[in-house]
């Protein structure tokens, strides 16, 4: 057998295609744009790029895109004070602090000052707490694309078990949650679990996000399963630099029934969930009706 590859490029250009028909018959009705303010502190070269990407996509998408770039070592008040600005401005609908943050800084304060109907990266604590408890709130551009991305395989959660590796606020906690909403059985394992690859070959989904190349091997895999690697490594390969995810694609592939590959799966997802949540985001402080994008964030029981 050999896997069905999940092709996270086709997936983002059909959803970036979606939101930016939908920003134009809004523009259209209304007369108004929606607007996206991404903040960088510092010069990390891959914040640089994600940065980079996702101000060009909002502007292809016909959003306006607000971008502020802060030193390394800007104090706290004063990037508090950035955001404060930006819950006020009228002109952005959606505000996200591209992390890591420099370390001086704390994380949490930060993305809680961001007012909770402007967070589209979902990591406020009411978003947080609301898609916990199952209500509608903004999810997690990155798990978000992985639901949708899943949903295009599995009509229906119900009766399936999966496993999500790696527990982090940005990805593994949020995928856990929505797959739990989904009404799938849900196991979470971490650096401190001892027992993953028996996890594994129970699990018809397996979405992992470690940051461990290569870890999730052929063998830990069910026959047929899904498999989601979220991974992003930078590694030398035969003297040359590469970039690979979490999972042993080569191996992995031969036994998994579809699988995303590391580039061109999940990431590409990111930006595209980021552009749909700013329209959301955009509609709901508009009084405009936020009709469910064809794929969908919506479970359909
Ligand atoms: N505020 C946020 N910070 C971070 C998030 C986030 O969702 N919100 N996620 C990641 C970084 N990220 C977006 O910000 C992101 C990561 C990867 C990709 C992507 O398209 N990856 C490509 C490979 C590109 C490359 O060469 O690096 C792929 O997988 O094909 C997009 C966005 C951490 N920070």
């Amino acid at each position: 057998m050999t896997a069905q590859i999940i092709d996270g490029r086709s997936y983002a250009a059909a959803l970036r295609a979606e939101v930016r028909e939908r920003i134009a018959m809004l523009h259209g009705r209304t007369g108004l744009t929606p607007g996206l303010a991404v903040v960088l502190v510092g010069q990390d070269p891959a914040s640089e790029v994600y940065v980079r990407a996702k101000g060009k996509q909002a502007v292809e998408a016909g959003m306006r895109s607000f971008e502020h770039r802060l030193p390394s070592d800007t104090r706290a008040e004063n990037l508090l004070d950035l955001i404060h600005r930006l819950n006020d401005d009228r002109q952005v609908h959606g505000i996200l602090v591209q992390l890591p943050l420099p370390a001086h800084l704390d994380t949490r304060a930060v993305i809680n000052a961001i007012s909770p109907v402007k967070d589209v990266d979902g990591f406020h604590i009411s978003n947080v707490g609301m898609v916990g408890t199952g209500q509608d709130a903004i999810v997690p551009c990155t798990p978000l694309g992985c639901m949708m991305m899943l949903r295009q395989y599995h009509a229906d959660f119900r009766g399936m078990t999966a496993l999500v590796i790696g527990h982090s606020n940005i990805v593994g906690k949020p995928m856990a949650r929505l797959l739990l909403n989904a009404d799938c059985t849900v196991m979470v394992s971490h650096k401190h679990s001892t027992n993953i690859p028996d996890l594994a070959r129970m699990a018809d989904i397996v979405v992992v996000a470690a940051g461990v190349p290569g870890l999730v091997r052929a063998e830990w895999i069910k026959p047929g399963a899904t498999v989601i690697d979220v991974g992003i490594n930078r590694i030398e390969r035969d003297g040359k630099p590469a970039l690979v995810g979490d999972v042993d694609f080569e191996n992995v592939r031969r036994v998994a029934g579809a699988i995303t590959p590391v580039p061109g799966g999940v990431g590409p997802m990111t930006i595209a969930c980021l552009l749909a949540n700013t329209l959301s985001a955009f509609c709901h402080q508009n009084g405009l009706e936020d009709q469910p994008l064809l794929m969908s964030q919506q479970d359909p029981k």
